[in-house]
C-alpha cells in the first residue's frame, strides 16, 4: 500500500464519511465541514440531485462523474435504485452517451482514473504491456481482473458504427455486472478496440477521439484481434471475455473461432439469445391452451446476426422440451431482412448466416413486403431485430390480432427509435391482447377499462449476461457451452415470483436482478460441473454429491447453492474504501 494511503482511502481526499478520530489523526480537521455522515446520507443527497437534472444525458454524466469520485456511493445507489437507474447507465441512454462520447468524455473521468482499456491498430507491437498500464486497482496486485467486455465500436446497439465513441458500451455492461450480480468493479475490463470508422460524422467531428482512418480490412482485423485475446490471457489468464456489439459478420466469425478455445461468450448472439428463449418459454406457456407448442409459428424481422442467435436458441428449446429433430424444428422459423423474406431462391447472394435459415418449401415465390410474408407464414410470433423503427405498424399490429388470439410480439431493436413499435402501439392495436417483450425499456401503461397497471416485458440482454458470467467466474468452465446458455434461459424462465407468475410477466421485476442472477449463476454452475468442465475443486465438491437434486433446480441444496452464490457477491457497504480514490490529488494537475 502506497505510504500516501491509510486503510486504502488516500490521506488527502478527506470524505464527509471521514469519521473524526480520522480526521484528527490524518490533520483533516477544518478542512471538511463538521457533519459526518453515513453512506445512506450521502446516498439521499446524491439521489437528490440526480432527480433535479432534466435530460437523461446529464443524468448519465452525473452518475459517471460520482463513479468516477466515488465508486461505493455509486453502486450503492444504482443497486438500491436499479429499476430507475439502469435505463440512464445503460440502454437507452448510453446509446445517446456512445453518440456524444468524444464530446463529454473528460467530463465522465473527472479523477483522471481511467474507465477502460483503448487498444488501437497502431498498438500491435506493444500490446501486453499497454494491457499492464490499465489497472484498474493499483493498489491490490491480487485483485486482477475477471471479467473483460470487449468491442470494436463497429455495431452499437441499432445506431451503427461509432468508433472509438462505443466505449460507453462496455462501461455500461459491467455497471450491470456489479450492480446486477455482484463481481467487483476493481475486478472489471473494459475494453474498446479502435479499428478506425466508417462513420463520416465521427471523422469529420474536431472532437473525436478516436483515430482518424477508415475501418481496416479483414486481412488486419482477424489477427488483431487473435493479438489482443493472446495479449490478453497471457496477462490475465483466467480472465472471461464477453465479445459485445461486433458488426455481425464478425460476431459470429470470433464465436466461431473462439468458443471452443478461449473462456468467452458473445453477449449479442448467445446472451439476447438465451434472453428471448426465456420470455419465449414463458410466451409460449401462456398461450399454451390455445397453440400447441411445436405448432408455432415464428417469423423474424431483421435477419443480422441477433435474429440468428436467437431463432437459434428458440431451436433448442423445440428439441430440449419437445423433442423434436432440429429439421423440424428450424421449419417453424422464418426470416425477413430488407429484401424480403430469406429463401434459398431469391437471386442474391445470402450473406452466410443467413443461409441456415433460408427457406426453400417457397414454390418458387418470393415475398417482398412484411405484410406480404404475414399473409403468406401466418405467423403466431413476430420479433423485430431490424432497427426499423416503427415497422410493426398499425396494419402489422391488427393483422396479427386477426390472426392470433393472443399474438407474440417481441419488438427488440433499440435504443427506443429502432423500437419496430412501442408497447402502447402494440396494447393499443391488439386491443391489449399482445404478449409483449421489448429491447428497450417502455414505460407502464394504465389499461383504461380495468384501471390496472401493464407491464411491458423487457427482454434485454442485461437479464441474463451477469448471472451467466457470474456462474463462469464461479465455476470457470474451460469454455462456454450452449448446454450453460440453455441453463442460463431456462432458470431466468423459472425465476419469476408467483406474484410475478400470476401477473403473466414474461420477466422477474428488475429490481430483483441481483436474486436472479444468482439463481442464473447456480444453473450455470450446476450445468458446467455436470459437463465435466468446471475448474473450481471447491464448486466441483460441493455441486457433485448433490448433483441429481441440483439439476432439478429445487430443493433445499439448490437453495443453498443460490445462497452460496449470493454471498459471494461484492456489496458497497462491505468495502472498507475504494483505492482508485487516491489518483485523485495526483490528477488534478494534469491536462
Ligand atoms: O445493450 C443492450 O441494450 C442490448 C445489446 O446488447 C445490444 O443491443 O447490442
Ligand atoms: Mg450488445
Amino acid at each position: 500500500m502506497p505510504d500516501e494511503c491509510v486503510n486504502g482511502r488516500p490521506k488527502n481526499v478527506p470524505r464527509t464519511a471521514t469519521p473524526l478520530s480520522t480526521r484528527n489523526a490524518l490533520h483533516l480537521t477544518g478542512i471538511l465541514p463538521p457533519a459526518v455522515e453515513n453512506l445512506n446520507q450521502q446516498k439521499k443527497r446524491a439521489l437528490a440531485q440526480l432527480r433535479a437534472k432534466s435530460s437523461s444525458l446529464e443524468k448519465y454524466m452525473f452518475l459517471a462523474w460520482l463513479r468516477n469520485t466515488n465508486v461505493r456511493l455509486f453502486y450503492r445507489l444504482v443497486i438500491d435504485e436499479f429499476e430507475e437507474l439502469a435505463p440512464i447507465i445503460y440502454t437507452p441512454t448510453v446509446g445517446n452517451a456512445c453518440l456524444e462520447y468524444s464530446h463529454i468524455y473528460p467530463f465522465l473521468v473527472p479523477s483522471g482514473v481511467p474507465d477502460g482499456l483503448y487498444l488501437s491498430i497502431d498498438d500491435l507491437p506493444n500490446l501486453t504491456q499497454i494491457i499492464k498500464n490499465y489497472r484498474p486497482n493499483p493498489f491490490s496486485e491480487s485483485l486482477t481482473p475477471q471479467i473483460a467486455v470487449i468491442t470494436d465500436g463497429s455495431r452499437i446497439l441499432g445506431l451503427g458504427d461509432l468508433g472509438v465513441n462505443g466505449m460507453a458500451i462496455p462501461i455500461g455492461k459491467l455497471h450491470l455486472y456489479v450492480a446486477g450480480a455482484g463481481i467487483d468493479p476493481r475486478r472489471t475490463l473494459p475494453i474498446i478496440i479502435d479499428l478506425g470508422t466508417d462513420n463520416e460524422k465521427n471523422l469529420n467531428d474536431e472532437f473525436y477521439l478516436g483515430i482518424r482512418k477508415k475501418r481496416v480490412s479483414d486481412d488486419e482485423f482477424y489477427p488483431f484481434i487473435d493479438a489482443v485475446l493472446k495479449a490478453l490471457t497471457s496477462v490475465y489468464p483466467d480472465l472471461l471475455i464477453q465479445f459485445e456489439d461486433f458488426s455481425s459478420k464478425h460476431a459470429f466469425d470470433l464465436l466461431t473461432k473462439y468458443r471452443d478455445n478461449l473462456f468467452c461468450f458473445n453477449d449479442d448472439i448467445q446472451g439476447t439469445g438465451a434472453v428471448i428463449l426465456s420470455g419465449f418459454i414463458n410466451a409460449v406457456r401462456l398461450v399454451e391452451k390455445d397453440v400447441h407448442p411445436t405448432k408455432h409459428r415464428i417469423l423474424f424481422f431483421g435477419a443480422g446476426s441477433a435474429s440468428v442467435g436467437v431463432a437459434k436458441q428458440l431451436l433448442e428449446f423445440f428439441k430440449i422440451e419437445h423433442g423434436m429433430s432440429e429439421e423440424e424444428a428450424k421449419k417453424l422459423v422464418w426470416l425477413v431482412d430488407t429484401k424480403g423474406l430469406v429463401t434459398c431462391d431469391r437471386g442474391d447472394e445470402l450473406a452466410s448466416h443467413k443461409v441456415y435459415f433460408a427457406r426453400s418449401d417457397n414454390e418458387g415465390h418470393q415475398y417482398k413486403s412484411l405484410m406480404d410474408v404475414i399473409e403468406y407464414i401466418k405467423p403466431t410470433v413476430l420479433i423485430g431485430l431490424s432497427s426499423a423503427g416503427g415497422a410493426f405498424d398499425k396494419t402489422v399490429l391488427k393483422r396479427m390480432t386477426e390472426l392470433n388470439k393472443n399474438p407474440i410480439i417481441f419488438p427488440l431493436s433499440d435504443p427506443e427509435v429502432d423500437a419496430e413499435c412501442t408497447f402502447e402501439d402494440a396494447i393499443r392495436n391488439t386491443n391489449n391482447r399482445v404478449i409483449f417483450a421489448s429491447g428497450t425499456g417502455f414505460p407502464p401503461l394504465v389499461d383504461q377499462a380495468t384501471g390496472k397497471i401493464l407491464y411491458p416485458g423487457q427482454g434485454n440482454n442485461m437479464y441474463i449476461y451477469p448471472g451467466l458470467g457470474l456462474g463462469a467466474i464461479l465455476a470457470h468452465p474451460d469454455k462456454i457451452t450452449e448446454r450453460q446458455i440453455y441453463a442460463s434461459a431456462s432458470a431466468l424462465a423459472e425465476s419469476l415470483t408467483k406474484e410475478e407468475f400470476d401477473q403473466n410477466f414474461l420477466y422477474p421485476a428488475i429490481q430483483r436482478i441481483r436474486r436472479v442472477s444468482a439463481e442464473i449463476a447456480a444453473a450455470v454452475i450446476v450445468t458446467s460441473v455436470d459437463e465435466g468442465l468446471a475448474r473450481n475443486p471447491e464448486i466441483n465438491s460441493m455441486v457433485k454429491k448433490d448433483l441429481q437434486e441440483l439439476l432439478s433446480r429445487s430443493g433445499e441444496k439448490w437453495q443453498a447453492l443460490v445462497k452460496y452464490v449470493e454471498e459471494r457477491m461484492w456489496d458497497p457497504n462491505n468495502e472498507e474504501a475504494f483505492p482508485t480514490e487516491s489518483l485523485i490529488e495526483k490528477s488534478k494537475f494534469l491536462n
